[in-house]
């Protein structure tokens, strides 16, 4: 199903962390010489700095939304956090009105 595919993502992410690879991702959680918090973080600034030039210029806004959705994720991901618990998170926060 197309919905369930970011949590397929997630899964691969947490076994690119656990069983960790030769990849972008195995390798940028990878503490070397800076921990992978650290680079993930430099990531997701980089990447924040991408969507709001993106949004000023109104192009590839998808895109680089995604890329920062994907690289919260890696974060979520490299701090132990489940994919349920990102779920239960925004279902606390929904207000029926
Ligand atoms: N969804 C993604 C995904 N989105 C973006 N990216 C990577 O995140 C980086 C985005 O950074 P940028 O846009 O800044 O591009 P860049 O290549 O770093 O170049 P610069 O702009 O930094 O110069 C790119 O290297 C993309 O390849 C992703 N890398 C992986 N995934 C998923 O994660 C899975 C595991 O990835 P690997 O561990 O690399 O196999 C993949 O199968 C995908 O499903």
């Amino acid at each position: 199903m197309k919905n369930d595919i970011l949590r397929e993502i997630y899964m691969v992410l947490e076994t690119r962390r656990d069983k960790p690879i030769d990849s972008y991702t195995s390798n940028l959680m990878k503490d070397d010489n800076k921990t992978g918090e650290d680079k993930i973080l430099e990531k997701i600034g980089e990447e924040a700095a991408e969507l709001i030039i993106a949004s000023k210029n109104d192009e590839h806004v998808l895109e680089e939304a995604v890329d920062l959705l994907f690289h919260t994720f890696l974060l979520l991901v490299y701090k132990g956090i489940k994919f349920d618990e990102i779920l239960d998170e925004f279902s606390k926060r929904r207000k029926p009105h």
